[in-house]
């Protein structure tokens, strides 16, 4: 397993790029924990698939390093690189049995029969598929198969680092959530450093201990669950985590207040000057309606989700939605919108600020 560095990195597909448009991923200095969990979470072409094969050595970058440990691997070819990879669709040996699937990393080693053995039947019980294992792949479900291209992806102990690309896409919906379940306790039993793509928020959540969320071929944040809901450190983390994401809205910012659309806003922290353009953001866990103080909002709707309602209004600074927890009543004639001050972001041309004025 490695500590993964990625060092003034960026990539262009052109070949001569002039500007920071021109880059897929904008330059980045990161470092991956070794043993860590990530989850590259972002939109469709924000850069996640470009670092990855950056990662797993697909793809050259036209700038900077790509560290494993204190090894520099830029320019080494996946196969030097040690890493498993776990594709989008199964990769599975039809003629091959599930045993001989999952054995076939070790054996292509040279690893020791008993110890093929014993870890193949340890990776078939942590993925639910011990009866199958006699069984050929042929026939069996996409689900199936791609739980053995999980396995496979897990069966070697001696891998720097196993790459996740979109994994579940093929598996049924209730069986996404037994799997990644699964994957979190291999992480938690093995410590492998992992690091797993997808656009959907739930999957990046459940799984990682650190979300690196990506926007425009930048990485916005990187944080775990908890952060990325307090603290978003850009409007798109704010807007792209939660659901629904957070209420952005136009400000002026001075001390302990906010003004919005001629409404004061009392802040939890004293913010110094902020400049640029100024947000405040706030969760629509966040907001409670209120007849006699807050900013006036007209709701458009309400959609009862179970465990809580949401409201959807808007103001005269643009929409807000709230979350209201379940029984809590819709008073009549509550034309206004409150926010807990000490849960409200500031924001400078989109970017996080502290109370003390530095970008967060
Ligand atoms: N081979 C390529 N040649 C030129 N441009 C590319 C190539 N591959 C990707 N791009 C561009 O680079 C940007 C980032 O793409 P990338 O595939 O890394 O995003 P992504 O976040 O993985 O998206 P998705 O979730 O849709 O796979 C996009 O603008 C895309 O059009």
């Amino acid at each position: 397993m490695a500590r993964i560095t990625l060092d003034t990195l960026a990539h262009s597909y052109l070949p001569a790029p002039t500007g920071e448009a021109d880059y897929a991923l904008k330059e980045m200095n990161h470092v991956w924990e070794d043993g860590g969990a990530y989850a590259l979470l972002g939109p469709s072409g924000c850069g996640k698939s470009t670092l990855l094969n950056i990662i797993s050595g697909l793809l050259q970058p036209s700038h900077g390093r790509v560290l494993f440990g204190e090894e520099d691997v830029t320019h080494a070819p996946t196969a030097a690189r040690n890493i498993a990879q776990v594709f989008q669709f199964p990769v599975v040996y039809d003629t091959m049995t599930v045993r001989e699937n999952l054995a076939f990393p070790l054996r292509n080693r040279g690893m020791e029969a008993a110890y093929v053995r014993s870890r193949v039947e340890e990776i078939a019980r942590m993925i639910g598929m011990e009866e199958a294992l006699n069984r050929k792949a042929r026939g069996l479900t996409a689900d199936a198969k791609q739980k053995i291209s999980l396995g496979r992806g897990m069966v070697r102990e001696d891998v720097n680092a196993i790459l996740f690309d979109e994994p579940l896409t093929v598996i049924d919906p209730h069986m996404k959530f037994e799997l990644r379940t699964q994957l979190k306790a291999l992480h938690r039993q093995f410590a492998h450093t992992m690091i797993y793509v997808t656009h959907d928020q739930t999957e990046a959540l459940t799984f990682a201990d650190k979300v690196v969320v990506m926007y425009d071929g930048r990485v916005v944040q990187m944080g775990t669950p908890e952060e990325l809901f307090d603290r978003p450190a850009h409007t798109f983390v704010g807007y792209f985590i939660g659901s629904p994401g957070m209420n952005i809205l136009d400000a002026e910012v001075a001390g302990t207040r906010a003004r919005v659309h001629g409404s004061e806003i009392a802040l939890g922290e004293r913010y110094a000057e902020v400049g640029g353009r100024v947000q405040i953001g706030v969760r629509p866990e966040f907001c409670l309606l209120s007849r006699d103080e807050g900013l006036p909002l007209r709701v458009t709707r309400v959609e009862d989700v179970g465990r809580h309602r949401i409201v959807r209004g808007e103001t005269e600074a643009g929409s807000v939605n709230l979350t209201l927890p379940e029984g809590m009543p819709i008073e009549e004639g509550a034309d206004r919108v409150v926010f807990a001050p000490e849960r409200i972001n500031v924001y400078s041309d989109d970017w996080r600020v502290t109370p003390d004025g530095r970008a967060a």
